[in-house]
């Protein structure tokens, strides 16, 4: 009962933009028991199985994609071709579209043109403020958040300093999480916590915690250019973040794992640990996404 009632330190705490490090510690001293997290990702693995004989899930997982391309390379007419496979994914099927078509900055305003041009809509996600290493200043994070958005962007998919989440320095991935969350306007703020590199399964909690404080709409796992991108661990510990989160205050943080997922099989495993741990309301593209550049290709062969 008591989880249920709203804790107003937490709430107060990320509407007023201040970081309580005491508030902060006690919520997130929390220990996770790998051993035990594997014997549920077995049950997930199990369930995905036979989601997979079921078109209609597979179905959504298209709707679910972030379909990316984050390519030194990449230009405007690959941009545009992506866009016009996002937003008629299964050449069969035109009321189905992916949950957004995902670029780097440069490459954003090629797409919001496409777009218009076309009389298409359609969300458009960029990798800004420093992405993948987010070794930058903060000012020129900022700026780059601020003229994706204006070229476009619907969506924002920034990465915290995973060098101050190693030296336990919460605060500032707190205070920089926010500070791009008001650059991000009426854009939608993903923060990307970049797991593969946060060592323990207890940091990746408190990444969770203070990117959700901070006001992130969604937690990302990765940026996909970790060496370890997304895993069903460290998705089952940033969805008890995203639980606790509701339970304290009614609000829904959305979810994306990336980086890596390129079966149909594998999204499905993600499916199955959110129907257990979130929820079916989770399951939706408002609140669960997936980033990835070919799941598409193999998702077309289950349909
Ligand atoms: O955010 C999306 C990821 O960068 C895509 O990763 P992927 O190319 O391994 O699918």
């Amino acid at each position: 009962m008591a989880t249920l009632i709203p804790n107003l330190f937490s709430f107060v705490q990320k509407f007023n933009a201040k970081f309580d490090e005491k508030a902060f510690e006690k919520e997130t001293e929390k220990n996770f028991n790998s051993q035990q997290i594997a014997g549920l990702i077995l049950q997930y693995k199990a369930q995905a199985k036979d989601l997979l004989h079921n078109k209609a899930e597979v179905l959504k997982v298209v709707q679910y994609i972030d379909l990316t391309t984050l390519a030194g390379d990449d230009t405007k007419d690959r941009v545009e071709a992506l866009t016009d496979r996002a937003l008629k994914p299964i050449p069969s099927n035109a009321s189905i579209h992916c949950g957004a078509v995902c670029v780097y900055p440069q490459r954003v305003a090629d797409v919001a043109k496409h777009l218009k041009a076309n009389g298409k809509k359609l969300n458009i996600a960029s990798v800004a403020a420093g992405f993948p290493s987010g070794q930058y200043h903060l000012k020129s994070k900022v700026l780059e958040v601020e003229l994706t958005v204006a070229d476009g962007a619907t969506e924002i998919d920034i990465v915290i300093s995973r060098a101050a989440a190693l030296g336990g320095d919460w605060k500032t991935v707190y205070d920089e999480v926010h500070a791009l969350k008001q650059a991000c306007g009426k854009a939608h703020l993903k923060t990307i916590l970049a797991t593969g590199e946060l060592k323990t399964l207890s940091n990746v909690y408190k990444a969770s915690w203070a990117s959700i404080l901070a006001g992130s709409d969604f937690i990302k796992t990765s940026t996909g250019k970790e060496s370890v991108n997304a895993t069903l661990e460290v998705a089952y510990v940033m969805c008890q973040a995203i639980k606790r989160w509701h339970e304290l205050t009614g609000e829904k943080v959305g979810f994306k794992p990336a980086g890596g997922i390129k079966t149909t099989e594998e999204a499905l495993e993600y499916v199955a640990l959110i129907k257990e741990i979130l929820g079916d309301e989770w399951l939706n593209p408002e609140l669960f996404r997936i980033g990835a550049s070919s799941l598409l290709d193999d998702c077309l062969k289950h349909l």
